[in-house]
């Protein structure tokens, strides 16, 4: 498999940069018969979408999907689903002068250290606007996922070192931070404004559940389940850590204060996250993601040239403050694709 695919079964392959003509894919392994629309999808779309927010990139995208194959009356067929969206507002001169300078934290460096040439307008396929075709895989596996039930629901946990103090599902599709808690976003909002100001970035983290996941998908080596999302959500730009349930907490706890105890009426908690022995346990699955700020910020940084003399750089264009919140429906959509590829691959051997 290229490494421009995910999956083994539900397959997404993606191609495209920041500033071609547009990016895209092909989704292989999607059942027939799921009800799929271009409308459906576009109002995942919508969530990650640049040029709304005080954190976001001032790029003006649109992201306007076309479905090109694989949907008839609005309904998968079973073959290849292909999809594009057209790249709009790239401003590509603005990326003349890191042509041969390397941004400090961003894939400049390695990508030429890799390919020996580099596409320098802004990140090229490292760019984080490649994630538009990940949201547009995710929503057609959560497709497939709503036929069985499946819930996946991401929200911003903690954004520039402040934390929400509750969770309330109900209120996160309510604000563009996603955000559980509404109180803490007048907290973000003056962070941001803070850092912004003085030409600095931010990070942050996200909580992804998923719900109603039967017990029995994963497997007990390699494909963990923990492990594929782990490798799934890692598989992001900016993403640095990943913890599953209790995460890195387990290592300050006893093993009395860690597992889950068994009752005739099931699991008393959910340390686990919802995945004991690689094998999801059907408790709600709970993964975090630790996010790290924007590399390209208004500081001056040092850095070297291609020719590796050192220079300054105080990287221009149009950047995030924080790749939080519009990551959030991104690692949502990692999260679908890993769960729709177990679900088709537990169906090849008889269940579910
Ligand atoms: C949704 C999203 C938006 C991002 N926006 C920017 C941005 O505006 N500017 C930038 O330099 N990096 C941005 N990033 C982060 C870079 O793409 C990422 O840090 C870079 O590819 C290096 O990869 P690494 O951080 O995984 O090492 C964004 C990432 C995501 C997922
Ligand atoms: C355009 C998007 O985000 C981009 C992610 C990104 C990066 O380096 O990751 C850098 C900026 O774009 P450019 O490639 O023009 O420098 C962001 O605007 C998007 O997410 O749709």
């Amino acid at each position: 498999m290229s490494g421009d695919s995910f999956g083994k079964v539900f397959i997404l392959t993606t191609f495209g940069e920041s500033h071609g003509y547009g990016l895209g894919g092909v989704v292989q392994g999607c059942p027939s018969g799921i009800p799929l629309s271009e409308a459906f999808i576009q109002k995942y779309l919508d969530l990650r979408r640049p040029g709304k927010g005080i954190s976001s990139t001032k790029r003006q995208e649109k992201d306007k999907v076309k479905l090109l194959s694989g949907v008839f009356e609005g309904k998968t067929t079973g073959t290849a689903i292909g999809f594009f969206i057209a790249n709009e507002d790239m401003r590509s001169r603005d990326y003349s002068k890191i042509k041969n300078i390397y941004r400090p934290g961003h894939a400049d460096f390695t990508y030429d250290k890799k390919y020996g040439f580099r596409d320098y307008r802004g990140g090229g396929r490292s760019s984080g606007r490649e994630t538009v075709s990940r949201v547009v895989g995710g929503s057609i596996a959560r497709a497939f996922l709503n036929t069985l039930g499946i819930v996946i629901q991401a929200y911003t946990l903690e954004l520039g070192g402040i934390r929400v103090e509750k969770i309330d599902l109900n209120e996160i599709e309510k604000n563009y931070f996603f955000s559980p808690d509404k109180d803490v976003i007048p907290k973000w909002e003056n962070r941001i404004q803070e850092v912004k100001s003085v030409g600095d970035t931010l990070g942050g983290i996200v909580e992804i559940r998923a719900f109603n996941v039967p017990a029995g998908l994963g497997e007990p080596v390699f494909d963990k389940l923990d492990a594929r999302l782990a490798y799934a959500l890692m598989g992001v730009g900016a993403v640095k850590g990943v913890e599953i349930g209790t995460g890195f907490e387990v290592a300050k706890k006893l093993g009395s204060q860690t597992n889950d105890f068994l009752t005739s009426n099931g699991f008393m908690s959910n340390n686990a996250g919802g995945i004991l022995g690689g094998i999801s346990s059907g408790q709600d699955i709970v993964v975090r993601a630790a996010v790290k700020p924007i590399p390209s910020l208004g500081k001056v940084q040092r850095t070297v040239d291609t020719k590796g003399r050192e220079v300054e750089i105080r990287v221009g264009g149009r950047h995030d403050i924080s790749a939080i919140p519009r990551i959030v429906p991104v690692l949502e959509a990692m999260v679908a694709l890993v769960l729709a590829d177990f679900i088709l691959l537990q169906r090849r051997m008889g269940t579910f």
